[in-house]
């Protein structure tokens, strides 16, 4: 009901007006986005947003899309669905869709966001072409790789601790209507590393790459390109409600062998949002069963923030018990070596693998060479291993992850000492961004805002 697209400039001065009367009522407290815990697409809630000054950042339209530049402007609010429902039937789409449709533009900037894609272009914030912010003093900029880059390079990842996203203009693509989409089944541990690796480093020109273990020696590869034509009896259209779950359907393929099939674009996209990628499992747990699926199926899956508004203090705690929800990232010669790493603390299946090339350019991520290739490892579930204990076994994968010079998603739960944030963060452009733009009494530290004790 608040889409203007055409009302971007007011809307922006919006937020400028309140972060110009905050300095003029003496910088009073920091601030942070209105936009309440429950609506982010993580499993806490910022404990900050209840004592900081909340600015209303209420943007969320696609403004315009730029066919001749391949750009499209979007402001930050505009979710991945949006986004996608509405590029796609125009004959494009970005480069990187993260597939939840709740997702947003501005938390996948100012946070991180990946796809199976993302070993071809790299992360969200490597297929943006500029930015706007509204920056502390209430001025708002425009930022790219060569007008103040220094900004620019520093607002991916910052968490809205330098300025407020307003909006930004994101590379597309030409969109095609079916994603072909291999499944390869693998049945020994270091077939699941090799193919893994093989699929993302050979120049095969694959444009998705994606791995699904099922066990510490199954897993199935897939590999996908965006293609126009289809073999008819080959289509699969995976979102319809009655389909089953999209990592259970991919599973048959360990028996099936390997074989392909041609997914709508959009649908291959969202592929995971229908299962949550496998929790709702725990929350629904005869959601796959097909009479429920023909039955009720289109009520699925029930809305991410209202599950956040919903629960109670008991599901919260038991949550964090039993249950753990980290994306580490690690470089792709470990592969192997993390994967052990992690069966050997948590024995816990299926775990999602995401392939993505860091181009060498300055912000908060470390990078050692051009075009260094990085596996996001997923573990969402309850670990089966005996030992398993929520704080001392994520301790133990962040101090490996730590040795290993791989990176903690910032989403998750980080129990990281500001030492070792520090240590696997490159601060020393944000620390500058920081004190040129003054933003120690206007924005706290991104530290100060993603690890645990900042989060209910
Ligand atoms: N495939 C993928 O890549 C996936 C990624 N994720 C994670 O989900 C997160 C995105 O979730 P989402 O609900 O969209 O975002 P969130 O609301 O969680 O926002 C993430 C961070 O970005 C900041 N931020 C958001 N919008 C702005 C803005 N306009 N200006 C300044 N700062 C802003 C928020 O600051 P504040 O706290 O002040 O609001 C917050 O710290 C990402 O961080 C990502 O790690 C989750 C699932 C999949
Ligand atoms: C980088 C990538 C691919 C990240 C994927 C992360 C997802 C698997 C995470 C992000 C948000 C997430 C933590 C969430 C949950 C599961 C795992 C999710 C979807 C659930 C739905 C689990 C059940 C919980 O009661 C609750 C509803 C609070 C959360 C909400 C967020």
């Amino acid at each position: 009901m608040n889409s203007a697209p055409h009302k971007h400039v007011e809307k922006v001065k919006h937020v400028q007006k309140q972060v110009k009367s905050w300095n003029e009522k003496g910088r009073q407290g920091q601030m942070c986005t209105a936009r309440p815990g429950w609506m982010a697409v993580c499993l806490r809630e910022g404990k900050y947003k209840k004592t900081l000054q909340n600015i209303d950042v209420n943007l969320m339209d696609v403004i315009e899309v730029d066919a001749e530049k391949q750009i499209v402007r979007v402001e930050p609010l505009a979710t991945m669905g949006q986004v996608s429902a509405t590029l796609i039937p125009m004959g494009w789409t970005l480069p990187i869709v993260p597939e939840l449709d709740d997702l947003t533009v501005g938390g996948l900037i100012m946070g991180v966001g990946i796809e199976s894609s993302s070993h071809k272009h790299g992360l969200m914030q490597h297929v943006c072409e500029a930015l706007e912010v509204v920056l502390a003093d209430g001025s708002v900029v425009k930022c790219n790789k060569k007008d103040n880059p220094d900004l620019f390079y520093s607002l991916f990842w910052s968490h809205g601790t330098l300025g407020f996203l307003v909006s930004a203009d994101i590379r597309i693509v030409p969109a095609k209507k079916f994603v072909k989409l291999s499944y390869k089944p693998v049945h020994t541990f270091s077939e699941v590393v090799t193919e893994f690796e093989q699929s993302t480093l050979k120049k095969t020109g694959n444009d998705f790459v994606e791995g699904l273990m099922y066990s510490k020696n199954e897993a199935v590869i897939m590999t996908g390109i965006m293609t126009d034509e289809a073999e008819p009896d080959k289509v699969n259209v995976i979102s319809r409600h009655y389909k089953p779950w999209f990592f259970k359907h991919v599973e048959t393929f360990l028996q099936r062998g390997e074989d392909y099939e041609y997914i709508p674009l959009r649908d291959y996209y969202h592929r995971h949002t229908r299962s949550i990628f496998w929790q709702l499992q725990d929350i629904v747990p005869f959601g796959n069963n097909f009479v429920f699926r023909v039955l009720f199926g289109w009520l699925m899956p029930p809305k991410i923030s209202l599950l956040k508004l919903t629960q109670g203090e008991t599901i919260k705690r038991m949550y964090e018990k039993h249950q753990i929800i980290q994306d580490f990232v690690v470089p792709l010669d470990t592969l192997s070596k993390s994967l052990l790493k992690f069966h050997d603390e948590l024995e816990m299946y299926p775990i999602f693998l995401c392939p993505f090339k860091l181009p060498k350019t300055p912000g908060f991520l470390r990078c050692s060479k051009e075009d260094e290739i990085f596996v996001d490892v997923g573990t969402y579930g309850s670990p089966k291993a005996q030992h398993y204990h929520a704080y001392d076994t994520t301790r133990r994968l962040e101090k490996f992850v730590l040795s290993v010079k791989g990176i903690q998603m910032l989403y998750a739960d980080s129990y990281l000492t500001q030492e070792e944030f520090r240590q696997m963060f490159d601060h020393s452009l944000y620390d500058k961004m920081r004190a040129k733009l003054n933003c120690s009494d206007a924005f706290p530290e991104i530290y100060d805002k993603v690890n645990r004790s900042a989060r209910d």
